[in-house]
């Protein structure tokens, strides 16, 4: 399972940069704007030249409306500023077409300008309360538009967490639908260390977070402490040694 980080900044992803053995992508954000706001260009840039060249930076494109030209041209711009995955929070999108003309659009703007680029198709677990597509459908709309993975996070950051809006059932449903479909599945929402054996278990490729690793567990007052990113680290390692030393099912 590969570890994002959210950094708000410059000055967090240099926090990110000192745990950066313990991490594999450093996803920019803007809290402030939301569960996936859009950081300015300026700040990926930077952030992208602050964090080793081998780690990828991440951008989050925003919550973005239904407004498939809008959004293409800003993930564009997130990848022209050295974002190499690109994330789309679909929080305007109420039917699966719509998401999917969001995301071809994406696909579309970022993989002209650089093919290698990661695009992720982003739903919410807690779609119920915003009113936007829900969980289950994000894999068959990331493979439908030619993302390259699915992934669940929390819209509204009210302490409520992943497994609050979507059981580890229906999230191990999740990576299987992203399996099939030739995805990879990242999950998110206030995760915690102690959500990792279940984020393991059903094979999750990607976990992100930002409150876990933020003094506190405060996402929002408490900053990233590598300290936290190295500790998060070694709990997932754990799990990961526990859950190949198990014995798969018959
Ligand atoms: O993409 C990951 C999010 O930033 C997760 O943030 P959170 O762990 O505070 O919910």
């Amino acid at each position: 399972m590969l570890l994002l980080i959210s950094p708000d900044g410059v000055e967090e992803a240099l926090a990110c940069a000192k745990a950066a053995d313990h991490l594999d992508i450093v996803d920019v954000k803007k809290p402030d704007e939301g569960s996936l706001g859009a950081n300015f260009p300026w700040v990926i840039r930077e952030i992208r030249g602050a964090v080793p060249a081998d780690k990828p930076v991440s951008a989050t494109v925003g919550d973005v409306p239904y407004k498939p030209g809008t959004v293409a041209q800003a993930a564009l711009g997130a990848a022209v500023s050295g974002a190499t995955y690109i994330k789309v929070g679909l929080y305007g999108c109420t039917t699966p077409d719509q998401a999917i003309e969001v995301m071809r659009g994406v696909v579309r703007a970022v993989k002209d300008f650089r093919p290698d680029a990661f695009v992720v198709a982003s739903g919410y677990a807690d779609a119920h309360r915003i009113g936007c597509v829900s969980p289950l459908a994000l894999p068959d709309i990331a493979r439908r538009s030619g993302s390259d993975a699915a992934m669940l996070d929390t819209a509204i950051k009210d302490g409520t967490r992943l497994f609050d809006h979507v059981p580890p059932e229906a999230c191990g449903e999740f990576v299987r639908l992203a399996h099939d479909a030739g995805l990879l599945a990242a999950l998110a929402g206030s995760v915690k260390r102690e959500d990792l054996a279940l984020l393991t278990r059903i094979g999750t490729d990607i976990v992100g977070v930002r409150g876990a690793v933020c003094e506190g567990g405060d996402r929002n007052a408490g900053r990233i402490q590598p300290r936290l990113v190295a500790e998060f680290r070694a709990e997932m390692d754990r799990h990961a040694r526990e859950h190949a030393a198990t014995p798969a099912a018959s």
